[in-house]
């Protein structure tokens, strides 16, 4: 009575083989990527980089509104990575509080922090727009690959008179443009967080400004003129959808040219981007 028939088995498999396929490609390869909030020395508009200034009250306010919209989104975090800068950290702390996933795994990294601004850290922008001149500035800030003037290993900005740098060598003059903070964001992301997206991780990136504009030109494969053009604002989640070989599907709302959308209000958003690009007028 408990004869199957081999015909019966078959088809039994195909429907299963069928069915799990389905899944399979119904899986969402989702990334959310959140600018920290605004800054005591983003408030203060001072170049900042690699120093470690915490989130002003603001900036608190900001990312709490993050994890809100995230949870409201119906957005669950698996795992998360972030800087080795407390403006970034607290924010990714306060978005995991707010969407109740702080107990998903932590990685922190240097190569996701900021983009070292060399002798300009703790510089005044608009004085230094002042002294340089506007297109000068603007070259050290957006251009794709002339780095701001060096730091050597007696300036207290130096990564070398920094314990959490320890394990890593940094050259004894440094600064970086944007396209050597794409020369570390780029590898971390395929090392570390393409195959947790692989997995099916939602995976979850709180980081910086120019540790973002690296990374969104990667996967929205922008190219170099118009990243010059690209500014992230603070505390906002950028969410991204990709597909099985990890390719961005483009969102609707999305704004140009980034093909991952916004989360919360589109006019906000824009008026924020409006503010991270006046920083030096
Ligand atoms: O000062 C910095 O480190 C960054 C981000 O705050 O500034 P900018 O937007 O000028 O690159």
């Amino acid at each position: 009575m408990f004869a199957v028939s081999r015909s019966s088995l078959l088809a039994s498999r195909a429907a299963f083989t069928r069915s799990f396929a389905a899944v399979q490609t119904a899986d969402k390869h989702t990334l959310v990527l959140v600018r920290h909030g605004e800054s005591t020395w983003n408030l203060e508009n001072k170049f900042t980089g690699w120093y470690d200034c915490p989130l002003s009250e603001k900036g608190k306010e900001e990312v709490v509104e993050a994890g809100q919209l995230i949870l409201k989104e119906g957005i669950k975090a698996d795992i998360a990575h972030t800087s080795m800068l407390k403006r970034a950290i607290r924010t990714l702390w306060a978005v995991l509080e707010e969407s109740d996933r702080m107990w998903i795994p932590i990685s922190n990294a240097w190569e996701l922090n900021e983009r070292h601004y060399g002798a300009l850290q703790g510089l005044d922008k608009q004085e230094t727009v002042d002294k340089y001149g506007k297109d000068q500035v603007l070259q050290w800030r957006r251009s794709y690959d002339i780095p701001p003037p060096i730091v050597d290993t007696t300036s207290e900005h130096h990564p070398a008179s920094d314990e959490r740098y320890a394990a890593s060598t940094f050259p004894e003059e440094f600064t970086e443009s944007l396209a050597t903070t794409l020369d570390r964001v780029v590898p971390y992301y395929n090392d570390k967080i393409v195959p947790e997206l692989k997995e099916g991780k939602t995976v979850l990136i709180a980081a910086h400004g120019n540790s973002l504009r690296a990374l969104v030109k990667h996967l929205d494969g922008i190219d170099e003129s118009t990243i010059a053009e690209l500014n992230i604002p603070t505390g906002t989640p950028l969410v991204y959808e990709l597909d099985e070989d990890l390719k961005v599907i483009p969102q609707a709302g999305a704004i140009s040219p980034l093909q991952g959308r916004y989360l919360g209000d589109q006019d906000a958003i824009r008026a924020r981007i409006e503010g991270v690009k006046n920083q030096t007028k």
